[in-house]
């Protein structure tokens, strides 16, 4: 599904340049859940954001399904982010004034689907992350770990090819933490949802399939820690 070929992102130019990405190949397989970890400053946010089309590298080659997405025209790219890639962000990134099935649905309707589509396909996001019952609440009247829950089922909603997160846990306790990562494993178990993401937090291994770890902008492992099945590159 994605195969990304000596990527480099360098911040800055000429001798002071920072190095953040330097050289880095892998492929991802359709349904693997993958961790990308590594130490503070390795590189691992940097690589996201380039993933999830947020930013260029500065060389190197990105495919998504044989798209080679790193030349893709500005406009492409965009459409490209808001249909086909999710999204969850450490902070939860939800608007406050709204409820859960609000923030689910807005992106839904930003696409030009009906209220209606928008809204039930909003209420089944949210019941596959076991918040059937929540959506009329709105963030302040969530945990931490529902408001994140909230997030994944806005970026579920749109059935992404691939669902990139940011340190999804970085704001919660062990419990709630505990539960958003059981809806991943949910959503990639039973849904063969394909998800990249960047954690530091060494328990979270045990409910990933594979371990890319990154040093000083470079891949130094990547390792398989739960044996799946052969898919589709
Ligand atoms: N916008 C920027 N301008 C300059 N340097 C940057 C920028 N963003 C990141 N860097 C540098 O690039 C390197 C990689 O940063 P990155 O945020 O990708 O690391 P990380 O592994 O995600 O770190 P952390 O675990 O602390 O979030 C670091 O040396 C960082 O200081």
């Amino acid at each position: 599904m994605i195969v990304v070929k000596d990527l480099k992102r360098y911040y800055g130019s000429g001798e002071t340049a920072v190095k953040a990405l330097n050289g880095v190949s892998f492929e991802i397989k359709k349904g693997e859940f993958v961790a990308i970890m590594g130490a503070s400053g390795s590189g691992k946010t940097t690589l996201l954001r380039i993933l999830a089309l947020l930013d260029d590298a500065t060389a190197g080659e990105y495919t998504i399904r044989g798209l080679k997405v790193s030349n893709l025209p500005e406009a492409e790219r965009s459409y490209y982010r808001l249909t086909q890639v999710g999204y969850v962000f450490q902070d939860y990134a939800l608007i406050n004034e709204m409820t859960s099935a609000e923030n689910v649905y807005v992106l839904s309707m930003m696409e030009g689907k009906s209220k209606k589509e928008s809204y039930n396909t909003a209420l089944e996001a949210l019941e596959k992350v076991g918040l059937k019952g929540k959506h009329n609440r709105i963030p302040d009247e969530l945990s931490g770990g529902e408001k994140q829950r909230v997030a994944i089922a806005r970026a579920i909603a749109k059935k992404p090819d691939i669902m990139f997160a940011d340190e999804p846990c970085a704001n919660l306790d062990t419990r709630n933490s505990k539960q958003v990562l059981d809806v991943f494993k949910d959503l990639n178990d039973n849904y063969g949802q394909t998800i990249v993401m960047v954690t530091h937090e060494p328990w979270h291994i045990e409910y990933v399939d594979r371990v890319i770890t990154l040093e000083d902008g470079v891949l130094v492992s990547d390792e398989q820690v739960n044996e799946k099945e052969a898919n589709e590159v």
